[in-house]
Formats: C-alpha cells, structure tokens, sequence
C-alpha cells in the first residue's frame, strides 16, 4: 500500500437545514445573468440593442458562423433534463432536477469558464422533449442532457445528435464513463491486468451503466468478458424479461445468472445501481487485487470500509468526496465542453471521449502540484491504490483535458474551427480557471486531515452555533462553545439545533470551568505591570468570554479560537492581545484576500497599522509574504502608492520608497517592489513601462500605504468590483486567533475558523 492521509469521515458534512438556507440565502438559487458590455450611455444602448444591433443580425443572416463572433452562442451550453433520473433518487419530475442542473452550469462556470443555463422540460414524453430541444440550437454551442432515464436517454441522446449540429452529450453516460474508464486504466495499470484478459462486471443496466459498458469495450476489452447485470440478474443471452435493445446489445454468451454468479472469480466490478448491492459474499469470491467501483449515488453498492474489513487486496472507488478515488462527473463535462467549444465541434465523438479518458488517465500518473499536495500536508498523494483518479480541485485539469479533446475533434473532422497553436491555447486555458475555486479548498483539506479543537468564543449566539455544528460536521475538528450552558442549549433548540449527545461540541461557561484559576494567573502574569491586579485578571477571565477564550488558546486547552460576531473588531483585538503575545520575530498584521475574476490577490495591512512608517512597512512586506506561501502562493509583493517609481512624489510614496530600501538591507527571500500604482503592480503590459521592475510578473500580495487605503480599496472591491474577501485574517499572534467581522454569518465564521484552525502564521 502506498501512503496515504488518514481515512476521512464518512459523516455528512453539513446539514439538511444548511442545504436549504445555502440555496435560499441572497438571491435564492444559484446563478445569475451579467451583462458583459457597459449600458452606460445612450450610445451603449443603441450598439446592444436597435438600431446597432441590425448590423450583426444581418452579418450572421449572411454566413452563420459569425454567430460564435458576435453573440454568447460559442460558449454557451445548456443543461437539460426532465428529472426522470436525478442523481440515485429516481423520476421526481422537471422541477425538483432544477437545483442539480443550476449546479451543474455554476460548475461549468467555476471550473471551465463556460456560460451555462439550466432548462427544465417537463415531460416525460420522448418525442416532445426531443421537439422542445430540437429548435434551440441557434441558441447554444452545445447540449449537456442531465439526469434522463433510461432507456428513453438513448433515444433522445441519438435523435438529438441527428438533428443538432452542436455536441450533444448525455452526462450521466458519458461523463460518468469517461471518468470510470479513466480510473480503471489506472487501476489496472497497477495491478498489472490487460484489458484484452480481463473479466468485468457491470451492475446497473441504465443510462451510466451501458455507457460505460460501450466505452470500456471500444477501449479494447473482449465481449466476451464483460457482463451486464440488472435488477433481474445477469442480462444473457436470450434472455426476454425487463429487456431492451440497449441491454440485449450487451447480453453475454455466459452460465452466469446472478450477480453473486457474475461476481466470481471477477478481475472488476462497477455499481451504477443503487446502494447496497454488493455484499461481503461477492467480494470474497472475486480475483486477487479486484477493483470495485462502487458508484451508486449518494450511497455506494458497498463502503470502502466494508471491503477493506473483508480483503486488504482490493482498489475502491466510489462517487463519493469523502473517501479516496472519487469518481466525480465534475473531473470530466466542464473540459470535454471546453475542448469541445473551443473547436466548434458539431458533435462529441468516441475518439473525443477517449482522449479525454486517456488525459485524465495519465494526469493521476504524474507527480501532483504543489497546490494539490499542501492540501494533503504530510503525504502527497502519490500514483497508487488510493490515488487512481485526480481530484477535482486540481488546477491542471483546466490545461490537459481540453485540448486532448480539442485535438482528437480535430483529426476525426469534427472541428469547424481547428486549433493552430497549441501552447498558446494551454496558456490561456490556465486564465480561464476561476481563482475562487480552491481559494480555501487546501485550508479545509489541510485541516480535515489534522482536525483542530477550536474555540468559538460566542457560544450563544446562534449563527455561532451554527458555524460549530457545521464546523464538526466537516470533520474539520471539534468545537468548544463558550457561554451559559442552558442559554446556549436553548438558542439551539430554537434554531433547531440538538446539541444533546451530539459528539465533538462541549460548551464550557467561564465562570464555572476549573481552569478558571489558571487562566487568571497567567493573565496576571503578562499584565501585572501594566496596572492590573489579580483580581482585575480574574474579573476579566470571568466575565469576558474574549479573555477566556484567548486563555483557552494561550495555555493549549484548544488549538485555535474564533470570534468577533458581537463585538468591533478592534475591541475583540485589544482583548485577544493581552492574553496572546505575537509571535517571536514577528508583526501582527491584518491580511485579506481578494478573489476576484481571473486572479486572487492579498492585501495588507487591512487591519492593525494604522499609519505605518517605512520600518513597519517593510514588517508588514515580510509577514505578509510569509502568509501568502503558508496560503499556496509563491510571493510576488509590490509596495503601493499613488505614485510609481517616483512621479510624482510626495510623503507617503517617499515612505514605500524607503521600506524598499529596508528590504534591499534585509535580503528577504521574496520578490518585492515598489513603489508603484497599483494598476502597473496588477497589469503586466503597464508593467512593461518601467522594465527594470524586479517582479517577474503580476503582483500577488499588495502592501499598502496605510490602514485606510487598504481597507477602503477591499471594501470597493466588494461592492463595485464583485470581488470576493476573505478576511481581514490576522497573522503573527503567537496562537492562531480569527476575528469575524461583526454580525458574521455563518458561512464566513466556519472559514474563519478553519483559517485560525490551519495557523497561517504557521
Ligand atoms: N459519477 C458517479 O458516480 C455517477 C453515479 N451515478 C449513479 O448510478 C446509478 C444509476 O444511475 P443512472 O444510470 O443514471 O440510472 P438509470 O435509472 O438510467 O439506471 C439504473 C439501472 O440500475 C439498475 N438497478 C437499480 N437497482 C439495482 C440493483 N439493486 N441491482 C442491480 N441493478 C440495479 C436498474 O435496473 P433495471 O434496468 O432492471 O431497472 C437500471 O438498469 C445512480 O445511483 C446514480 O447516482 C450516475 C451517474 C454518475
Ligand atoms: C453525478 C450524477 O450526475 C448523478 O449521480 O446523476
Ligand atoms: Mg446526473
């Protein structure tokens, strides 16, 4: 066996009630339509709608592919279903599939860049659903159908194909086969097997089981070592009940007439039926090494855990996130689109399927990126048992899959648009990733495999009490609520929260807890001299859950603590202070990052120095470099002002000049420059201005010439700009501490607290 990180839990991660208000919180779902052209004059009107808009109108009339120049058609796909088969929870109508398609075009989005709108056709018909779809291709560059029973999926999936001269692709078939056939390759690859000698089963003769059944076989299985099964049993030949010609396409010449029949002596299984299926009995009768993909959704045929207590030989998979080897449909649908678009390709062939699977093969081969392997801190995921398959939050994919599928649209003629260079279509594949994905995906992983014990110091409050339930229920560590036992018990009941028995939550009321003393004492310690009686200590240990909490943190009672939703920020900060020292060597600053399109960036100081001078600068340069490589980034710092190198001058640009200097002395490891306007620190063609700039690209961390300009600049950034900030996040305290802003929900405390759980100041 390889290495791997300790098994994860497989408890859900949060609750039914925090799916719902994620759905229902701001604008309720989860897309939205932005205009990508200003509406600002008169003028902007007239181009974007009559009379300007005649002309392309007439343009297109003329020769139809100008569409993909003039209009969204080129990267726009829609998500179509009838909700006859959502996820694993059966035919439960158009409507009820809208939240699984609104993500699946938000995952399109996030992932590839690709524009996306969820339709829901609501019938069950197949020719009208065929008729309803048939006349929109004007509209898209292609059609992802979703969740569609079989075998009605074929039939629409082929007539559509026949009709349409954009790709239409079926997920549930083809993304899940491709990912499937992709960690299998590997799985075999492991275990030494060849295709052309290896037995298969298939359990689930739907839409994701005969899909997969047809890719493995064009990759070079025999026939006559695949069976398919159903919930009769073994289709075979010549057998007549719950049939189809789908089924009968794949019905084996073979003896077998159970599963537990088929499962014998068997080198693989795949489950796409339904949870359960495979039992202890079928597992020990396979082949040495099996390899059980167990796919069902949200329940596999059978656990991981389950198979390991039965044979330590097996490789598992399943459609989970929570165990190794997820065989995740998000891994394929947004790149093989990407591929797909970027050539204006008329369909979605076999050849691009298999590009595609042989990409994402050999991409689980290969090292992992730094950025995949902090979140695994102390085990990078290595090519092996428990790696087959890459994971979602890998930024390579973006780069690998695409163009594999690109370039096998191009040599079977199915591009109308071939790509001439190549590199430079991998280069800007990589921007088109949006940075929000996995901005804290490696803190949350990172924490998930060495979970924390977190103090939340305003236990009663109950978007508190919320954060720690769901904190818990991430596996992210446990939670200590501080606060009135029965007020915190009676906020929860109301809110609908039973904490009774519920594991890895204490609440600790300061006035009782037995530590009290201690905490005093050292309180006392540090402040004696800064006119505070022991007493005073006891007072404010007692008293103020600020105190006790940082106490908590400061004498190892617990890892990391959290707090701010009921008091200003700075006072949370002095409180949190007198207990905890910074950190030796180091500056307490306040860090934000920004995520917004194209590019995260980090911001400093947001929250301690308000008017710093050139040494504090420099501090402030260093500490936050420091943070941005404990956050995944490799530094590259400019010092801003409103002037740039110079001109024009005045005090505070003279100041960054000097903290240059002070960094110059320092020989700090890190890229810096400055001073500089901050549109020449973030643009690399202003940048070309002044070619001595020591940065070797596009600023990543952003110093600021005072509290104000930072905070002011982050606050814009949100409500003019859509960006995204985390923070600010407090670095260089000697125990890790996160102050939310005041009012915080939820969501913003659980991060913050993962942030204080993961330690960036390391
Ligand atoms: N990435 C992933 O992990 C994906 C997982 N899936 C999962 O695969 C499963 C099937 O999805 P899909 O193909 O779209 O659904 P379909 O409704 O199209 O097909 C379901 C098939 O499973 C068979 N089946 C159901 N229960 C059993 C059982 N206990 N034993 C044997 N066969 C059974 C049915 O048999 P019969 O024909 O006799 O009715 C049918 O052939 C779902 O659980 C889904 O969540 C799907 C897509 C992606
Ligand atoms: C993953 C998916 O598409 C399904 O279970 O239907
Ligand atoms: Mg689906």
């Amino acid at each position: 066996m390889t290495d791997h990180p300790p098994r994860r839990s497989a408890r859900p991660t949060f609750t039914e009630q925090e799916a719902l208000d994620f759905h229902a919180s701001g604008r309720p779902g989860k897309l939205e339509i932005v205009p990508t052209k200003p509406m600002a004059t008169q003028r902007d009107l007239s181009l974007a709608y009559s009379p300007g808009v005649a002309v392309p109108v007439l343009a297109i009339a003329e020769e139809k592919s100008r569409a993909f120049d003039y209009t969204t058609r080129g990267n726009l796909v829609a998500v179509i279903t009838n909700g006859t088969a959502i996820l694993g929870l059966g035919n439960l109508g158009a409507l009820a599939a809208k939240p699984v398609m609104e993500g699946k075009s938000v995952l399109f989005k996030r992932f590839a860049d690709v524009d996306s709108i969820d339709l829901e056709i609501d019938t069950e018909d197949t020719d009208a659903f065929i008729n309803a779809v048939r006349y929109l291709g004007p509209s898209f560059g292609g059609i992802n159908l979703e969740d569609i029973k079989a075998p009605e999926c074929f039939i629409i999936e082929q007539r559509l194909s026949e009709l349409m001269d954009i790709p239409v692709f079926h997920d549930d078939q083809h993304g899940t086969a491709i990912i499937a056939a992709a960690g299998l390759l590997n799985a075999m690859h492991l275990t030494g097997r060849d295709p052309r000698t290896t037995k298969l089963v298939v359990n689930g003769a739907g839409a994701a089981g005969i899909a997969c059944v047809e890719l493995i076989k064009a990759m070079g299985f025999a026939p006559e070592n695949v069976i398919l099964c159903d919930t009769k049993g073994v289709i075979y030949r010549g057998r007549t009940e719950g049939m189809n010609q789908w089924k009968a396409a794949h019905a084996a010449d073979t003896d077998a007439r159970t599963l537990a029949d088929a499962f014998r002596g068997a080198d693989v299984v795949m489950g796409l039926s339904a949870k359960g299926a495979f039992t202890e009995e079928m597992i020990r009768s396979m082949a040495p090494n099996p390899i059980i993909f167990a796919m069902a959704n949200p329940d596999p045929e059978v656990t991981p855990e389950e198979v390991h207590a039965i044979r330590d030989d097996a490789i598992v998979a399943t459609g989970r996130s929570d165990y190794p080897n997820q065989v995740n449909n998000v891994l394929g649908f947004p790149y093989i689109f990407r591929g797909a678009l970027d050539v204006r390709a008329t369909r979605i062939n076999m050849e691009m399927k298999i590009a595609a699977v042989e990409a994402l093969a050999a991409l689980a081969r290969e090292d992992v990126p730094d950025e995949v392997a902090a979140a695994y801190q102390g085990s990078r995921p290595k090519f092996g048992r428990e790696y087959i398959i890459p994971v979602p939050f890998d930024p390579r994919l973006i780069h690998t899959v695409p163009p594999a599928v690109a370039r096998a649209a191009m040599e079977t003629g199915v591009a109308r648009r071939p790509i001439v260079d190549m590199d430079r279509y991998r280069a800007e594949l990589s921007a088109r990733r949006d940075p929000v994905v996995g901005a804290l995906q490696r803190v949350f992983e990172r924490v998930r495999r060495y979970p924390k014990r977190v103090v939340f110091a305003e236990g009663e409050e109950e978007q508190v009490i919320r954060a720690a339930v769901s904190f818990v229920n991430q596996g992210l560590g446990s939670a200590v609520l501080v606060g009135r036992e029965e007020l915190v018990r009676a906020t929860a009941a109301n809110a609908g929260i039973d904490l009774d028995g519920r594991e890895g939550i204490t609440i600790q009321n300061a006035r009782f807890s037995e530590r009290n003393p201690a905490y005093a004492q050292m309180l006392y310690n540090k402040l004696q001299r800064q006119g505070y009686l022991l007493r005073d200590c006891q007072r404010m240990v007692n008293n103020d859950r600020n105190y006790f909490a940082a106490a908590m943190v400061a004498m190892g009672d617990a890892d990391a603590m959290v707090t701010g939703v009921t008091r200003n920020y700075a006072t949370a900060l002095t409180e949190v202070r007198h207990v905890i020292d910074t950190k030796p060597g180091h500056r307490v600053i306040g860090l934000s990052q920004v995520i917004a399109r194209g590019r995260t960036v980090l911001i400093a100081d947001t929250a301690i120095h308000e008017a710093p001078d050139a040494e504090d600068l420099a501090d402030i340069a260093v500490e936050a470099a420091n943070a941005a490589r404990r956050l995944g980034f490799e530094p590259r710092v400019a010092l801003l002002s409103f002037s740039t190198f110079g001109q024009p001058d005045g005090e505070r640009a003279s100041q960054m000049r000097e903290a240059i200097r002070i960094l110059d002395h320092r020989h700090v490891d890190f890229e810096y420059e400055g001073e500089m306007a901050a549109d020449i620190a973030l643009d690399p063609e202003l940048m070309k201005q002044f070619p001595f700039s020591r940065l070797k690209g596009p600023a990543n961390v952003l110093v600021a010439p005072g509290i104000h300009s930072a905070a002011i600049s982050t606050k814009l950034l949100v409500q003019l700009g859509g960006s995204t900030v985390i923070g600010p996040m407090i670095v260089g305290l000697d125990r890790p501490v996160q102050i939310v802003p005041l009012g915080a929900r939820d969501s913003e405390i659980v991060n913050m607290a993962a942030l204080a759980a993961y330690n960036i100041s390391g």
